[in-house]
């Protein structure tokens, strides 16, 4: 199932994460009528008469901040002129910003008022950005260090010079031509991003097959399609099988006679099946297609495969492939040992396998124990490491400038504007920008957001249109006709939010949930684009994929795991080239996971903080445009997208598919990294307005979603009336049990949950990549 589309079976509780009800913020009158209305309200449910008090709606702090029963204000930051419970020291009154007409059920906060802080201290880890530093990743700079010394034939080497512009190896290279073209060990290939493991592994593979044909044609004997499948390289998803077969036949263009195809699903088995029985040599596939081949082509000889590839092993194993990968190798020993009626000459004994990725992690061992035998480990670095030192060594390129955003739930969606208009200001500074996200409701919404028609900024006083923009509502036939789903085919626009006055950016979305051929199309219109654009993905983007001419990457959302950031990072400062990387955090417990990124081991490390980022973004150098500051124009644009919404019904819903799918993505982060990233401790309702909601949290339900515990205790309610009402003991105890087991299956279900949306949101299956 797609991250998108997944409707799971269970949902946040609605008062979860709602402390005990305490009413804070605003003058004494405010929080004692707040109380008294809450109280009102309980007995009102109660059934108990009581005097009338006013709606919570009508209440409102001083501030400007609406404080909800169920929701939690932040602490009153401490102030220099006063502790904690003196009066907040207000520096300007935000009224003036707010429409002022709310209506029922809706709650308009300040983006600058009640946001939590930072803790930590703003110096630390701050890197001078002029101190440049020395690419890692980048080809040698060795005069003996050349593809012919390796073992490359001079053929291949001229042909890599001349017409893929590669002049020397990189380190990872040199090791690996090396040792795979002079041995038939297996081998563990173990190398940052960006530092051409692809041509690390096919050069020795296209070297060695090569070899065999030229001995097949000393021998008399021609060498086509049809000498036997001798290659095969498996990796986890259909993008990069598609990457990794392009440069494999962009390198056998100097070698016509050795064909390679692949088969990585997408289109009809019979196609692939057509294609498998001209023959062919090398192979590239993914893990469930090549099994599922296996299974029923009869056409698919795998007796002469002398060298399987597993690249992204981490990644093929994360994604459940263990099953697949297990049944191919056992396939492979198996056939290997059918006699050949006309044996190859030059066709190695045994078979070397090849487990290859920039990051290695403990599944990999057990990759490892199924496919590999006495593997060499072969990393860029100079010193032999042991598997475990290899997990812990991985780190980001070095020329790679990597910064960290502290920005408060309020702010989220402001601030990344602000962050996107800022890099695309000048013309040429940034060209390409991968912006991940955590799943696919988010990367749609934020895709509408980014290419909206924005309305006119001199529009002052837009509450009278208020109610007038009200989203209609929904009747029940229209649920159904809707389905859940919202049906979205256009995948590249103008992006309104964040162009430059001279410079239009265009923004992409991909994410797993689309058509395979829609990927495919979108990630080449993005490759091709020659104007300032923004990817917007979730990890499907991550892993392998070498996108041209990307020089900032930011990670809106963070990444399920360390091993994510450094492949999601490395989708830019490849090669040798510059690249920035941006994340974004939250102030709390998400300021700790800088201590992960710094086991990243970035050169530098610079923080920036949301108010700096909103300056840069939403005003010139002076901090004042047509007489607005900074602050007016950021709430202008946010209350213009909070507009947007209510008028719209599809974006409505977008909206709260978005925000309900980001927290159970948020609840899937790794143990390890769970503590960062406390589902406890996020602030929903501020979180909702990230995502233009201004609806209370545990209001936001999605067509065709289960209901949550307010819900359910209220059909509860509803069920035990109707039990009493037919007297039916037994029923009534049988429908307890239906509840208490709904209780203890949603416990269960939780736990399936954060396994499935993990795997549906870091790409399952390669045929639904999420
Ligand atoms: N020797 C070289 N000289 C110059 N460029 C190179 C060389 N080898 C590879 N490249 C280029 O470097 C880029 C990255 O290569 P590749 O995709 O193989 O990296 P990778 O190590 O597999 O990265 P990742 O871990 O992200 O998958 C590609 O654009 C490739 O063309």
């Amino acid at each position: 199932m797609a991250d998108d589309g997944m409707l799971l079976n269970f949902e946040l509780p609605s008062d979860a994460f709602a402390p005990k009800q305490t009413f804070k913020g605003g003058s004494w009158k405010d929080r004692l009528t707040a109380r008294k209305s809450a109280e009102y309200g309980s007995m009102k449910a109660r059934g108990e008469s009581g005097r009338s008090l006013p709606q919570f709606k009508e209440m409102r702090s001083k501030d400007e901040e609406l404080i909800l029963p169920g929701e939690r204000p932040n602490k009153r930051p401490r102030t220099s002129e006063g502790g904690r419970g003196t009066k907040p020291v207000r520096t300007e009154p935000r009224d003036h910003r707010l429409p002022k007409s709310i209506t029922k059920g809706e709650y308009i906060s300040s983006l600058f008022t009640y946001n939590q802080e930072s803790s930590t201290k703003h110096e630390e880890f701050t890197v001078d950005d002029s101190v440049s530093a020395e690419p890692s990743n980048a080809p040698l700079n060795d005069e003996l260090a050349t593809f012919t010394k390796l073992g490359l034939s001079s053929t291949l080497a001229s042909h890599l010079l001349n017409k893929m512009e590669i002049k020397a190896p990189t380190a990872i290279q040199r090791k690996s031509v090396e040792q795979l073209c002079a041995t038939d060990s297996d081998a563990f290939i173990q190398a940052e991003t960006g530092s051409g493991k692809t041509l690390a592994y096919l050069l020795p593979v296209v070297q060695r097959i090569s070899q065999i044909s030229k001995q097949m044609k000393e021998e008399g004997q021609n060498f086509n399609r049809k000498s036997g499948l001798f290659a095969i390289i498996l990796a986890p998803t259909r993008e990069l099988s598609k990457q990794i077969s392009t440069v494999l036949e962009n390198l056998l263009s100097c070698f016509h006679w050795i064909v390679s195809s692949t088969v990585i699903g997408g289109e009809s088995k019979q196609s692939e099946k057509a294609r498998l029985r001209k023959g062919l040599n090398i192979l590239v596939a993914t893990p469930g297609r090549l099994a599922d081949h296996l299974n029923s082509t009869e056409v698919l000889d795998v007796s002469q495969v002398r060298w399987l590839v597993l690249d992204e092993g981490d990644r093929l194993m994360e994604l459940g492939f263990e099953n697949d990968i297990q049944k191919i190798v056992s396939v492979l020993n198996l056939r290997s040992r059918k006699i050949q009626e006309h044996p190859v000459p030059g066709l190695p004994e045994r078979r070397t396998t090849v487990l290859c990725s920039a990051t290695i992690k403990a599944t990999v061992d057990q990759l490892s124990s199924i496919a590999l035998k006495d593997p060499v480990s072969i990393s860029a670095d100079a010193s032999e490491k042991s598997n475990t030192e290899m997990e812990q060594a991985f780190s980001a390129p070095a020329q790679l400038k990597q910064s960290y955003a502290l920005v408060p739930p309020k702010q989220r969606l402001v601030a990344l504007v602000a962050a996107l208009k800022q890099a695309f200001k000048r013309k040429g500074s940034v060209m390409k920008c991968i912006l991940f996200m955590s799943c696919a409701d988010n990367v749609d919404f934020h895709f509408e957001v980014f290419t909206r028609e924005e309305t006119s900024p001199s529009t002052e006083n837009k509450d009278a249109s208020e109610d007038t923009l009200r989203v209609p509502k929904m009747s029940k036939t229209d649920k159904i006709r809707q389905g859940g789903t919202i049906a979205e085919t256009r995948t590249q626009g103008l992006a309104t939010a964040f162009s430059g006055q001279d410079n239009p950016v265009q923004v992409f979305r991909l994410h797993g949930s689309m058509q395979q051929a829609t990927r495919t199309s979108t990630l080449k219109a993005f490759t091709n684009c020659t104007d300032p654009s923004v990817l917007v993905c979730t990890d499907v983007a991550s892993r392998g994929l070498d996108l041209p001419n990307v020089d900032l990457v930011i990670e809106y959302d963070a990444p399920f795991s360390k091993e994510d950031h450094l492949h999601r990072v490395g989708r830019t400062a490849r090669a040798g080239k510059d690249g920035r990387a941006m994340i974004f955090l939250m102030p709390g417990c998400e300021e700790g996971y800088v201590e992960i990124l710094k086991e990243g081991r970035p050169r530098n490390l610079t923080r920036h903080d949301a108010a700096e980022l909103l300056k840069k973004g939403f005003a010139a150098s002076s901090g004042v445009v047509g007489g607005k500051d900074w602050e007016d124009i950021a709430t202008d644009w946010q209350m213009d997208v909070e507009r947007w919404v209510l008028a719209n019904r599809k974006h409505h819903e977008q909206a709260y598919r978005a925000f309900q799918s980001h927290i159970r993505a948020y609840a899937t982060h790794t143990a390890a990294e769970r503590g960062y990233f406390d589902l406890k401790q996020l602030h929903l309702g501020h979180l909702a307005k990230a995502f233009a909601l201004r609806e209370k949290p545990s209001t936001i339900r999605v067509p065709g979603q289960r209901p949550g515990k307010e819900a359910v205790a209220k059909t509860k309610e509803a069920r035990r009336a109707q039990a009493g009402k037919a007297a039916a003991g037994s029923k009534r105890a049988h429908d307890e049990d239906d509840f208490d087991q709904g209780a203890a299956d949603e416990q269960q279900a939780k736990r399936m949950m954060r396994m499935k949306s993990k795997m549906a949101m870091t790409g399952a299956s390669e045929f639904n990549l999420g």
